[in-house]
């Protein structure tokens, strides 16, 4: 038997929007498997109500059948689905580093990305691997139809994750199809600043470039109280606030001396308008660890 952890992911960072991708220190996915004649899935942990067992609508099924590694999965989740810290991605990523490492199939971490990002495409109808990239790698990583880039980075985030629940498939349903040339350079130049940061571990840097005018106004639309919560952030220290992937987790970064005020500002916030939620203080981290 193998067992494989893989993190939370944070896709998007505003100006990034389906190229950047971080993963966190925590929450995690862990997943066990074992050889055998046919895939089968049990689903255990956050959320696990809501995730089916059934291989053909699983996205670890998607993985397997995309490496021809029939296996009894085990999948205990800690990062619940419809957060928008890539909870599909993280069962992906790691079922990718589990049936490759059980059936031998020599794959590189970079080679596994498209594989594992065949989930991403069963849950929300197109293959983006923006989380699936970091969940594998980890660190800070660069999507393009070109391939991934990938730095390490170790910069201070809270992930606040309300109660609520935003589907990928919905808040993709509310993308504008065009963007103006300002709004384009505006995002250009933030993405930048933003890659510039993360090379740096610069948490101003960062922040600054996590802002875009063309996707997340029409997400935060979907996040009940989104404002309140982004000013709070800000308030305490937050260098640059925006939605985590597709919603609807809220993601603040900061320097590391900040992170726990920032952490009881959000949560207090989503309260005022009555929604409950969970900070998770974390760091960018690393990707799927495998245990044999
Ligand atoms: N192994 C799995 N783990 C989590 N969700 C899964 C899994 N397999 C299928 N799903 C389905 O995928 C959907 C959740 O994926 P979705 O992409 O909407 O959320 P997310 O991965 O948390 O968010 P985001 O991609 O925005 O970070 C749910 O409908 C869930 O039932
Ligand atoms: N880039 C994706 C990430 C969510 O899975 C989106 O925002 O739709």
């Amino acid at each position: 038997m193998l067992t494989v952890r893989a993190p939370a992911t944070s896709a998007n960072l505003g100006s990034g929007f389906d190229v950047f991708g971080i993963a966190l220190g925590t929450p995690a996915d862990v997943i066990r498997v074992e050889r055998a004649s046919e895939t089968t899935i049990t689903v255990t942990g956050a959320g696990s109500e809501y995730i089916p067992e059934d291989p053909a609508k699983n996205t670890v099924g998607a993985v397997a059948e995309a490496l021809d590694a029939p296996a009894r999965i085990r999948i205990d989740k800690g990062v619940r689905p419809s957060s928008g810290l890539g909870s599909s991605a993280a069962s992906a990523a790691a079922a990718a580093v589990a049936l490759n490492a059980l059936y031998d199939r020599g794959c590189s971490r970079e080679e596994l990305v498209p594989i594992a990002a065949e989930g991403e495409a069963l849950v929300s109808g197109e293959a983006h691997a923006d989380n699936v990239a970091p969940a594998l790698l980890g660190g800070f990583t660069v999507v393009t139809d070109d391939g991934v880039t990938q730095v390490d980075a170790s910069v201070p985030v809270v992930a606040c994750l309300p109660e609520i629940s935003v589907s990928t498939r919905d808040a993709r349903g509310v993308v504008p199809d065009s963007a103006s040339l300002a709004e384009v350079v505006d995002t250009v130049g933030n993405a930048a600043t933003l890659t510039v940061g993360m090379t740096q571990d610069d948490p101003d840097l960062v922040g600054r470039g996590m802002s875009d005018a063309i996707v997340t106004p029409e997400r935060t639309k979907l996040i009940t109280g989104y404002d309140r919560v982004r000013e709070a952030a800000l308030e305490a220290g937050a260098t640059g606030v925006t939605v985590s992937g597709a919603g609807p987790g809220v993601l603040a970064v900061c320097h590391r001396r900040d992170q726990r005020a920032i952490a009881a500002a959000m949560v207090d916030a989503f309260d005022a308008v009555g929604v409950e939620s969970r900070a998770y203080q974390t760091v960018v981290g690393e990707g799927a660890r495998l245990y044999r």
